[in-house]
């Protein structure tokens, strides 16, 4: 539901702990100004990460404040291999919550050479568990211990998977440091996930974080996106100098890759939905001669999905892609919780200071437009 309201002479907008009231002199707004509110079921994160210790006390509110439910990526240190794992995990994860949150994390379990069926069973027998995470190993961020060879390690546990209709996400780039690193997802897709499917065309399976026309392209599977491949292109790595907080894996690519996808998740596709990847990492690992991928949007998320609905003049499929489309390939209920997003400004803070350190936000400093708001 769109609704235009007159323009108020302040508003109060939210920004986790901080609260900034901006007063707008009534004689400021030009006559006629109108301030748009979007009401739409409460989305989900479909692809999120909330590490563990400090780090995950940070940042799960700032999840937890927009996002219903989240699937929760298993790459810690050691990584999420079991089901046991998994439930002490979404054990700690529940604690961090902020009292009264209804956020509810979805665990995934890592998928290694040496997974076992029985583990497939016991995810889907635990109630926890909603799919199955593929690091090609050596792809991206604690992939050490992920996959080395899909077919020949890890076929009866795919099989295992299409038994207990146990989706597959997949980080989908090739590893081989020959490839060109733009060129790594399109390889992906020819060589892995291409015979994958033809494999196995039962298993559900979800290609994440998509940064290319070839991903829009392949039909064959859901996708997710991130607000970063729909916002920027690589020279948002570069601009003015090296800009480590734009560094993700997949690494931004063209702008013609941007375009593609931006008109894909405008155009209503129900194989799309909201996936952040929102990625913390303490500024000093990447502002670092060797700076860690992966970027922190969960506070920015569905301001940044709003203002690219909004620029594409498609406000009216916003919902499908925040709260319909995930749930209804998942299988799960929609939720009857609604969110509201107001077209009010608001400045995201340049740092987040914390007691063991900081975290740069995406969009750091920048004024957006949309405001998530419960009230
Ligand atoms: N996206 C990233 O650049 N980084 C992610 C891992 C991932 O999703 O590939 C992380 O865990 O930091
Ligand atoms: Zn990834
Ligand atoms: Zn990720």
């Amino acid at each position: 539901m769109i609704k235009t309201l007159v323009s108020p002479c302040s508003v109060v907008v939210g920004f986790g702990s901080q609260k900034l009231k901006l007063d707008r002199s009534c004689k400021k707004v030009k006559p006629g100004a109108v301030r748009m509110e979007l009401t739409i079921s409460q989305p989900d994160d479909w692809h999120l990460h909330l590490r563990d210790g400090d780090l995950l006390q940070a940042v799960v509110p700032h999840s937890a404040s927009h996002f219903r439910r989240a699937i929760v990526m298993p790459n810690l240190k050691p990584p999420v291999t079991s089901t046991a794992a998994a439930i002490t995990y979404r054990e700690s994860i529940m604690k961090a919550l902020p009292i009264e949150s209804s956020f509810d994390p979805l665990m995934t379990l890592y998928l290694t050479d040496k997974t076992h069926t029985d583990e497939i069973k016991l995810a889907r027998e635990s109630g926890v568990v909603y799919a199955v995470k593929l690091y090609p190993a050596g792809a991206t961020t604690n992939s050490q211990d992920g996959v080395t060879d899909l077919f020949g390690k890890c076929l009866p546990v795919l099989e295992e998977m299409v038994k207990q209709n146990m989706p597959l996400l997949v980080h989908g780039e090739v590893t081989d440091p020959s490839i060109d690193v733009f060129d790594r997802e399109k390889i992906f897709i020819e060589t892995v996930l291409q015979p994958l499917i033809q494999r196995l065309p039962q298993l559900k399976v979800v290609m994440e974080h998509i940064t290319t026309m070839d991903a829009v392209n392949f039909v064959e599977s859901c996708k997710e996106v991130t607000p970063q491949h729909l916002l920027l292109n690589r020279n948002a790595l570069f601009q003015g100098g090296l800009q480590p907080h734009n560094y993700c894996l997949p690494v931004l690519k063209r702008e013609i890759h941007r375009e593609a996808i931006v008109k894909a998740v405008t155009s209503g596709s129900k194989k799309f939905f909201l996936g952040t990847d929102s990625a913390p990492h303490e500024r000093r690992r990447k502002e670092s001669s060797c700076g860690c991928a992966g970027i922190y949007s969960a506070p920015v998320a569905l301001s940044l999905y709003a203002k690219v609905f909004d620029e594409a003049g498609a406000l009216d499929k916003l919902e499908a892609f925040t709260s319909f489309n995930g749930p209804d390939f998942y299988g799960l209920p929609r939720n009857s919780s609604k969110i509201t997003l107001k077209k009010a400004p608001w400045k995201v803070p340049e740092v987040l200071s914390f007691s063991f350190g900081e975290i740069i936000p995406m969009f750091a400093g920048e004024t957006l437009q949309w405001q998530p708001s419960f009230e």
